[in-house]
């Protein structure tokens, strides 16, 4: 049995006399239970009244009480608050205690001088209030009373314990029920629908935005289950109840199908229906399912738009002859191709990874190595500079061998400093060809193949600049004229006039070395430049290549030899020269000269 403990000096002028909001405060059958008990304890043992003090929290306050009303007042609960500790407390004069003999409830009426308590502690030790009991005269309660006291504070605290349980349960149930309510309106708000299959009795119930989603009413749709497979497609019924056997055989975790629903006006949409047995016989067999139903038809239809698109891009990037490719360079400067078309089958003779990526290893491996740095630097270049990469480049592939290349791509800057490349890689092997042709037709004389007026003052000035840069080199240039030419043409015919072209440019090509060129002014008239000679140097192959038309005159077919002569004029080129022409001149006027001297002269100017 506890012991009566002396009286603390102790307040709480700061607590609440109300019942804290969300309290699990007793009300009404169990407030009525803690009026008997106070009513019981008074009666029990004599005293004038009894009290029961609540705490919770922050609150405290006067519960139930017998005999005289207790105001809740601050003050009051202060009186009240003396004996809120964990061990019962007996004042038997108030009028002989210096911290109660002041109080208004001791002082003034009901002059309260007799003042026991008994702490309401939980199972736990948790302190959930007092038990009080007051007489206006002083007293030294009896063993019995005390006993009394202590036993009606068991019982309250029990009494108050279970409610506050048993509130607070029903506190977690609303709260429980509450968030299923608003679970069931979220699901039914999103235009899911719901459904729940009774499976033995061959039922399905259906919520109202289930009928909803196919535009019936509450009232429209039976429960029968052979009634729900009338609305599934006629393509689809197969493998929705495929998927919903092998679900009820517990093949698979959950029921998850796509399929068709007819809806109340004829037309079909998509759903996705999601289900699950949630019980079965002990044997596994299914007992009931339940489930959801989207409609699926809009996101659908999105998807196929995209499948389309998808295909329409794949179906040109695989048709459109070339390599269409996405390039990415991170600001570090590393590198990789992101998508390759198949085109990168005959562009570059490689197959692209399972994601349509390659590593820029492989491509680079093809690459001409004489090209792949010019190549490197070109995406640099586009990169520092945000300018289209554009580029003709060779290739080195096993099958084609030296293939030629032309790529070109817009650069994209993205936020994070990285530049992506979309762009074509074609083939411009027969293109390289045509121009090649194109350039040898405009710059060789078709006749004789040498080089025509036009590439032979290129050569000539690229010579020149080459003795400006250094002007210890030499180069002579020479003019050379056929003598008395028309009369060949005059006396054979033009076709043995065009052969004496052909067989004196065959001499004068045999004379030349890796670096000297001969061209074809016009007419009659050729041109040589010979790389790093002299004049004398010069004179000597213009001797040279007057011995070897003497010796070997033309030779028409079906006709006698016919002896052909050449007039040479030999100039020296200077590195001061101004222009090419310059030095051309000079050999010409020579060649003026050396006809003059009676033809199958050499004259130097
Ligand atoms: N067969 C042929 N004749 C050409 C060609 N080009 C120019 N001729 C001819 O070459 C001749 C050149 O004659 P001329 O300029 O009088 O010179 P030449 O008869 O050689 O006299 P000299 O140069 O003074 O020795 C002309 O009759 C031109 O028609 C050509 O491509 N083929």
């Amino acid at each position: 049995m506890p012991t009566f403990a002396k009286l603390d000096d102790a307040s709480d002028q700061d607590r609440s006399t109300e019942p804290p909001g969300n309290s699990t405060t007793l009300h009404t059958t169990a407030d009525r239970q803690l009026e008997r008990l106070t009513r019981t304890a008074q009666r029990l043992t004599g005293t004038d009244s009894s009290a029961i003090l609540l705490v919770e929290g922050d609150h405290q306050w006067i519960a139930a009480s017998a005999g005289h009303v207790f105001p809740d007042t601050p003050r009051t609960l202060s009186f009240f608050y003396h004996a809120l500790q964990r061990t019962p407390i007996l004042v038997e004069d108030t009028l002989a205690d210096p911290r109660m003999r002041h109080h208004p409830l001791v002082a003034q009426a009901p002059g309260i001088r007799m003042y026991a308590a008994s702490p309401l502690l939980a199972e736990d030790g948790t302190l959930l209030g007092a038990f009080y009991l007051f007489d206006h005269r002083p007293q030294a309660l009896c063993a019995m009373h005390r006993t009394c006291l202590d036993e009606l504070a068991g019982v309250t605290a029990s009494a108050v314990q279970q409610s506050r349980a048993l509130a607070s349960m029903t506190a977690r149930n609303t709260t429980l029920m509450e968030k299923e309510r608003r679970m069931l309106l979220a699901i039914e708000g999103s235009g899911t629908g719901i459904w729940d299959r009774n499976v033995a009795a061959d039922e399905i119930h259906y919520s109202r935005s289930w009928k909803a989603l196919l535009g019936y009413r509450e009232h429209e749709l039976t429960n029968r289950l052979m009634d729900s497979y009338l609305r599934v497609h006629p393509d689809d019924i197969d493998y929705v109840r495929a998927t919903i056997q092998a679900h009820f055989e517990q093949k698979t975790e959950s029921y998850e199908v796509e399929h068709r629903l007819r809806c109340k006006d004829g037309s079909y949409i998509w759903v996705s229906s999601r289900g699950k047995v949630v019980s079965r016989t002990p044997d596994g067999k299914p007992l009931r399912m339940v489930g959801t139903t989207q409609d699926i038809t809009a996101m659908r239809t999105i998807s196929e738009r995209l499948r389309q698109s998808a295909k329409l891009l794949s179906d040109l990037s695989s048709e459109v002859p070339g390599l269409m490719f996405q390039r990415q360079q991170r600001a570090d400067g590393t590198a990789h191709y992101s998508y390759v078309s198949a085109g990168i089958a005959d562009m570059y003779e490689l197959d692209p990874e399972e994601d349509n990526t390659i590593a820029p290893e492989a491509i680079h491996a093809r690459i001409h190595p004489d090209d792949l740095q010019t190549y490197l630097t070109s995406f640099e270049t586009s990169a520092t500079q945000q300018k289209p990469w554009q580029l003709e480049y060779r290739v080195m592939l096993p099958r084609q061998g030296l293939r030629w290349r032309y790529g070109h791509a817009r650069p994209q800057r993205l936020e994070d400093g990285t530049t992506v490349w979309h762009g074509l890689i074609t083939d411009a092997t027969e293109r390289k060809r045509i121009e090649t042709q194109w350039q040898a037709l405009a710059t060789t004389d078709s006749l004789t193949q040498l080089p025509n007026r036009h590439a032979f003052m290129t050569s000539l000035a690229a010579e020149l600049a080459r003795l400006q840069r250094d002007s210890t080199r030499m180069a002579a240039v020479l003019m050379l004229d056929l003598d008395y030419f028309k009369s060949i043409n005059d006396r054979w015919g033009h076709a043995t006039g065009d052969a004496a072209l052909r067989h004196f440019a065959s001499l004068l090509r045999r004379q030349l070395r890796q670096a000297d060129v001969a061209g074809r002014m016009g007419g009659e008239e050729f041109a040589v430049i010979l790389h790093g000679a002299d004049t004398a140097a010069a004179a000597a192959f213009a001797r040279r290549l007057q011995e070897s038309l003497e010796t070997t005159p033309l030779q028409p077919e079906g006709q006698g030899p016919i002896a052909l002569t050449v007039s040479i004029g030999i100039a020296a080129m200077y590195a001061s020269d101004g222009t090419p022409e310059l030095a051309l001149s000079r050999s010409d006027q020579a060649l003026y000269r050396a006809k003059a001297a009676g033809r199958n002269c050499i004259e130097i100017g």
